[in-house]
């Protein structure tokens, strides 16, 4: 569905990624670890396309789409947007279909923000502000969610519900690559990419 191949990146002449290869098949959940710095962040953008390889390759499926959930997202503070906004904008590239009202509906009950949906995003706890946006990103027709670290921030019951949604992507075809610092959320991955630790 989606694959990387001896992808190198780097910012501003700083080597972070060197020959990182993964596959990420139809139906699987794949991990991405590794300390704080060693490149999770910028090899999930680069897998969902908003980072170009210096040099390797991505490559996608024709008719592979990609929803992406940033670990940093600073610019939907800045909106007057309210939470039902915000989900049903579902984010990148406008995957978002009328036909998912009831999905998105759904989604927002189970991960216990239906009832915030006219707060503005701005006035939420940092785990509020976090299943917002992991809803944002579920809602939309993917067959690849790419989700950097989703869980941070969440209580016990939030995450739980977060692995049964992705867990439900899965079963029903989607694949899902997270970066994770939980051993027991990278536990629930058929496969492991990790990082290694920046050259000090
Ligand atoms: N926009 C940028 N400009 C310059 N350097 C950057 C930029 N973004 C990230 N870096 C650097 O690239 C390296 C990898 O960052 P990245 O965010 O991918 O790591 P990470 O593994 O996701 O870290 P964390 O666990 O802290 O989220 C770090 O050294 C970071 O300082």
């Amino acid at each position: 569905m989606l694959s990387a191949s001896e992808v190198c990146y780097g910012y501003a002449g700083v080597s972070v990624l060197r020959e990182v290869s993964v596959e990420v098949g139809a139906g699987s959940l794949v991990a991405v670890t590794g300390p704080n710095g060693s490149g999770k962040s910028t090899l999930l953008h680069v897998l969902a396309g908003v980072l170009q390889p210096k040099s390797g390759y991505v490559r996608r499926q024709a008719g592979c789409r990609v929803a992406l959930l940033p670990q940093r997202t600073p610019d939907i503070d800045a909106l007057p947007l309210t939470v039902g906004e915000c989900v049903r904008i579902g984010g990148f590239q406008g995957f978002f279909r009328r036909s998912t009202a009831s999905s998105t509906d759904s989604i927002m009950e189970r991960l216990g923000i239906a009832d915030l949906r006219r707060r503005r995003m701005r006035e939420l706890s940092g785990g509020q502000r976090q299943r917002v946006l992991i809803a944002q990103a579920l809602v939309q027709q993917a067959e690849v969610y790419v989700l950097d670290e989703p869980t941070v921030a969440l209580d016990a019951a939030s995450r739980a519900t977060v692995h049964e949604l992705l867990g439900e992507k899965v079963r029903a075809g989607a694949a899902v690559v997270l970066s994770s610092h939980d051993p027991e959320e990278s536990a629930l991955a058929g496969h492991t990419v990790h990082l290694r630790a920046p050259a000090a």
